[in-house]
């Protein structure tokens, strides 16, 4: 391959992967929304943060996605993790607000 033609194809893979980054904080950002309305309802309910039940649902069922789409279980829980810590970190700062 020549050289301008490998410039090309590096350009071109990140084409695709800018597109998937911004596809995957849109997704996120939607996400987000979602759970700032949980916050809400959950301060307004006066129900925790925090449901420890639901979190191990989610991972039991995060890994089972991860395996289906050939992602390390490892990497998607620590993803989750980190997720779910600042949507936590949310809801109690909601939880303070109100
Ligand atoms: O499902 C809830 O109760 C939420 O508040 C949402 C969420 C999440 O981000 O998925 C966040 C905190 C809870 O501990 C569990 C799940």
């Amino acid at each position: 391959m020549k050289t301008h033609d490998k410039a090309e194809q590096l350009a071109s893979y990140r084409k695709t992967i800018d597109n998937l980054d911004s596809a995957l904080l849109h997704i996120l950002a939607e996400r987000f929304r979602c759970t700032e309305q949980v916050g809400h309802f959950k301060a307004e309910q006066a129900l925790p943060a925090t449901d420890s039940e639901r979190e191990r649902r989610q991972m039991d069922r995060s890994r089972i996605i991860a395996n289906e789409v050939g992602l390390s279980q490892h990497f998607v829980e620590s993803l989750m993790k980190l997720i779910v810590s600042a949507v936590v970190e949310r809801h109690k700062e909601i939880a303070g607000e109100t």
